[in-house]
């Protein structure tokens, strides 16, 4: 009795633990799930932040140039008073008492007498140094609305600065110990950056899966063109491609010999066997045999789906799981978008991927299986591109996803699995 196809993603899913975490260089994190949520080391800005290179200007001009801080230096150890400006460079610290920061090309230089020469500044901005029962919220102009109580930073909570034009408050984009993103989540390029700039040298992050890939048939060839009774291997070269959370570490390719099986399947440096070929019913399908020799439990064993329905998974007694997929290598394709993802994302301790969906219409569902059709997608509609027989690929090749169409279904919204 093949399992509905939602309940086979679903037992693949569950069918094995997180790997192991490990304390990462950054990276060498890259593609891998956080173990522990990223949090900040520090506020940022770690103290109140020029946004523009210019004068950081307190109360209305003209002002006196008291001083020059540049990115680098320390917070400049003066309190700015009315009348008075400090050259500051874009990302260096502001002295207190600074109403705003006047940019380079808004301003004339005479001495040290500093003039506005456009109207550079609002109303607001020319204050001094307000009280904290006034203090202002900052108008820079590309950051949003600070959120309340970020003033975290014990040398300067009695002199805050005021808070004006192209000034970066401290902590208005976050705060020492805030969670900035969840355990679980993909260590993306920019997640490597935002670490880094948190003040992490390392992530704790879950190890990648090892994945050996065992492809069996006597009829398969290895390289040049197809001939009666002879096939490409397509699975082989379609694979890796396919395993973006896992590593490759090694692909064997076997005869139709049972013992030969059984003997790959004992390779214990890998975390997922996955076997192509062999699923069916037929003299040299020796797959679920040579499993149930080696005592293991056949978590999934046929699945109602079209194409794909002899694919498998199992767990060996030591905990190692193998997908078996079968020969066709469209259905192939599907069994390693309904079984092998959803395990490699569990190993590889990743959330669930939040479902994509589409409308696609002009498609015949199955009265009983679900039905895994290629696509592309143009916005929120899909479009089925045909050539989907379960030895071809050709259709697969020219989609970027699989529909998801139930049994019954009648037309709207249907699932994705991009690939
Ligand atoms: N009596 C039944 N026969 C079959 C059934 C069934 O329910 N009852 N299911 C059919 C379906 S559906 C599929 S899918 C296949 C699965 O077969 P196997 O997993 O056992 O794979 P093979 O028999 O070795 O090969 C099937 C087919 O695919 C070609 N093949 C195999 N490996 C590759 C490869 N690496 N690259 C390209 N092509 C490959 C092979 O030459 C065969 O043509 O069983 C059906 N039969
Ligand atoms: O799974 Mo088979 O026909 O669906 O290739």
């Amino acid at each position: 009795m093949n399992m509905p196809w939602t309940l086979a993603r679903q037992t693949a899913r569950e069918a094995a633990k997180p790997l192991d975490p490990a304390e990462l260089a950054l990276p060498d994190a890259l593609g891998l799930a956080l173990a522990s949520a990223v949090r900040a080391l520090t506020s940022q800005p770690t103290c109140d932040t020029s946004a523009m290179d210019g004068y950081a200007v307190a109360g209305p001009g003209p002002w006196t140039v008291v001083g020059r801080v540049a990115a680098g230096d320390p917070v400049p150890p003066v309190l700015l008073r009315r009348g008075e400006a400090f050259g500051v460079a874009t990302g260096a610290p502001v002295p207190d008492g600074s109403g705003s920061v006047l940019p380079v090309e808004l301003c004339s230089i005479d001495g040290a007498q500093l003039r506005e020469t456009q109207n550079a500044l609002a109303p607001d901005d020319r204050r001094t140094a307000p009280t904290p029962h006034n203090h202002q919220q900052p108008a820079h102009p590309h950051d949003g609305p600070p959120p309340a109580n970020r003033h975290d930073h014990p040398a300067r909570a009695t002199s805050k600065t005021p808070l004006g034009r192209h000034i970066r408050r401290q902590g208005e984009d976050w705060s020492a110990g805030d969670e900035l993103i969840p355990a679980g989540a993909l260590i993306s390029p920019a997640v490597l950056g935002l670490a880094a700039a948190v003040g992490h040298d390392t992530l704790l992050a879950h190890r990648r899966p090892q994945v050996a890939v065992i492809v069996t048939g006597d009829e398969l060839l290895h390289t040049g063109p197809p001939r009666p009774g002879r096939v490409r291997d397509a699975i082989g070269p379609m694979l890796p491609g396919l395993l973006t959370r896992a590593d490759l570490i090694g692909t064997t390719h076997l005869r139709d010999d049972p013992s030969a099986l059984a003997d790959a399947l004992r390779f214990d440096q890998a975390d997922v066997l996955v076997t192509c070929g062999a699923t069916s019913v037929g003299p040299a399908d020796h797959l679920r045999r040579v499993l149930t020799g080696l005592d293991a439990e056949i978590l999934v064993s046929g699945v109602a789906c079209r194409p794909g329905h002899p694919m498998l998974l199992a767990v060996l007694p030591d905990g190692r799981c193998v997908v078996g997929l079968p020969g066709n290598p469209f259905a192939a394709l599907a069994a390693v978008l309904t079984l092998l993802h959803p395990l490699l994302d569990t190993l590889g301790g990743h959330t669930a991927r939040p479902p994509i969906t589409a409308r696609l219409s002009d498609v015949s569902a199955h009265p009983r299986d679900t039905r895994l059709i290629p696509v592309t997608r143009t916005g929120g509609e899909a479009v089925a591109v045909g050539h989907d027989r379960p030895g071809s690929l050709w259709g697969a090749a020219l989609a970027d996803a699989l529909a998801v169409v139930p049994p019954g279904h009648r037309g709207g919204e249907v699932e994705l699995l991009p690939f």
